[in-house]
């Protein structure tokens, strides 16, 4: 089962510029998370503090029990063996085929025997759709078949937590689709944290379990994905849409003038090309496992944990997941299929304790 991930006041920056301040959330354990945001938010950076090739200088990165701000290099190294991480474009060494690149995390970190390595990668490859394309350079095949071996080598290691880096970059609409079912599927067998980062309103609307937004230096919210999707917060609505009306602007923000003028040319009838404010409500249903798959455990504690906060959430959170559960012949939240009836006594946690200040 996946480890959960508690990040608490963390704080980073390059010298005089603050990337962001003050982050507190907590990724749970086996549940898909995605984080999201404007370009330069410094989501990549987040991602690398979290295996601990980026050091925040304030706050502290639980994985698991062990504070990485705070163990030794050797706990550090164990602590990274917990990872699979699919970067953008996959990072695979250009001169090694795709069995190579696959293998190579087996043997650099374990003393498996050449068989041994031919079984796990034979398998990853089968599971990520490469069968057959073991003996191709990263130069001889698409970006989608990239990332998708970037993800098999990600998973040789049987990861706990993963963490992907826009996975829809350089992608069209349905291989992002593929991309994003994949995650689900080994979400499901293997049970793993997953984090994801990206721009791809489409994907984060359907994907994950929970969902956050950086922008402005803070989080602005993290929390179970309805709490974002139905959320009237200015940037959150704007970012949803992909709208030029709101605080976001080309650099990071814009001032009041400008937001004046874009204003009117909306109101004069100037299209920006962007969703439809209704068409952006709501909150649509949340991606599955292939059937055959294993149930998603994720699913099943994420509706316990979700069931346990549901009236310190917002009016418009509480009204979409009750929905979901009635379309699902839940009921109004007092029965869960597949969760046991004492469930919602077993945790202690708050909201707080969960998702920081930053919950709305
Ligand atoms: N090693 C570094 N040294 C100095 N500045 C850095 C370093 N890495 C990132 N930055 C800066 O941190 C900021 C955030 O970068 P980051 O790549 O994390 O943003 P992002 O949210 O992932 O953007 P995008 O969505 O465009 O990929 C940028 O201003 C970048 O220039």
């Amino acid at each position: 089962m996946g480890v959960e991930v508690a990040v608490e006041g963390l704080t980073k920056s390059f010298g005089s510029q603050k990337i962001w301040e003050d982050v507190t959330f907590t990724l749970p354990k086996g549940e898909v998370s995605a984080l999201l945001g404007p370009s330069g938010t410094g989501k990549s950076v987040f991602l690398k503090s979290l295996i601990g090739l980026l050091r925040p200088e304030a706050g502290s990165i639980h994985i698991g029990d062990t504070d990485i701000l705070q163990c030794t290099s050797k706990e550090l190294y164990e602590v990274r063996k917990l990872f699979g991480v699919l970067f953008q474009d996959g990072a695979l060494f250009g001169s090694m085929n795709l069995y190579d690149n696959v293998a190579f995390p087996l043997r650099e970190h374990t003393r498996k025997s050449e068989s041994e390595v031919r079984k796990i990668v034979m398998e990853k490859l089968e599971l990520t759709g490469l069968t057959g394309a073991e003996g191709k350079l990263p130069g001889e095949i698409s970006g989608g078949m990239r990332k998708r071996a970037g993800l098999a080598r990600a998973l040789v290691l049987d990861p706990e937590i993963i963490l992907v880096d826009e996975p829809d970059s350089g992608l069209d609409p349905v291989r992002t689709t593929y991309l994003a079912q994949s995650l689900i599927d080994i979400n499901a067998q293997i049970d793993a944290t997953i984090l994801i980062v990206t721009h791809n309103i489409n994907l984060a609307r359907t994907v994950p379990d929970n969902l956050g937004m950086l922008y402005r230096k803070r989080l602005v919210m993290f929390g179970p994905r309805e709490v974002l999707l139905t959320s009237e917060e200015p940037s959150v609505r704007q970012f949803l849409r992909g709208s030029k009306i709101g605080p976001i602007g080309m650099s990071e923000e814009k001032d009041d003038a400008q937001m004046r003028e874009e204003l009117a040319q909306a109101e004069a009838g100037h299209s920006d090309g962007s969703v439809g404010e209704d068409e952006m409500r709501g909150v649509p249903p949340q991606m599955q496992p292939t059937p055959g798959s294993p149930t998603r455990q994720g699913e099943i504690r994420r509706e316990e944990r979700v069931r346990d906060m549901l009236d310190t959430l917002p009016q418009n959170a509480q009204d979409a997941i009750r929905e979901e559960w009635a379309s699902r012949g839940h009921g109004n939240g007092n029965a869960t299929a597949g969760v046991g009836a004492g469930a919602a006594a077993s945790s202690s946690d708050s909201v707080d304790d969960h998702y920081g200040s930053s919950a709305q």
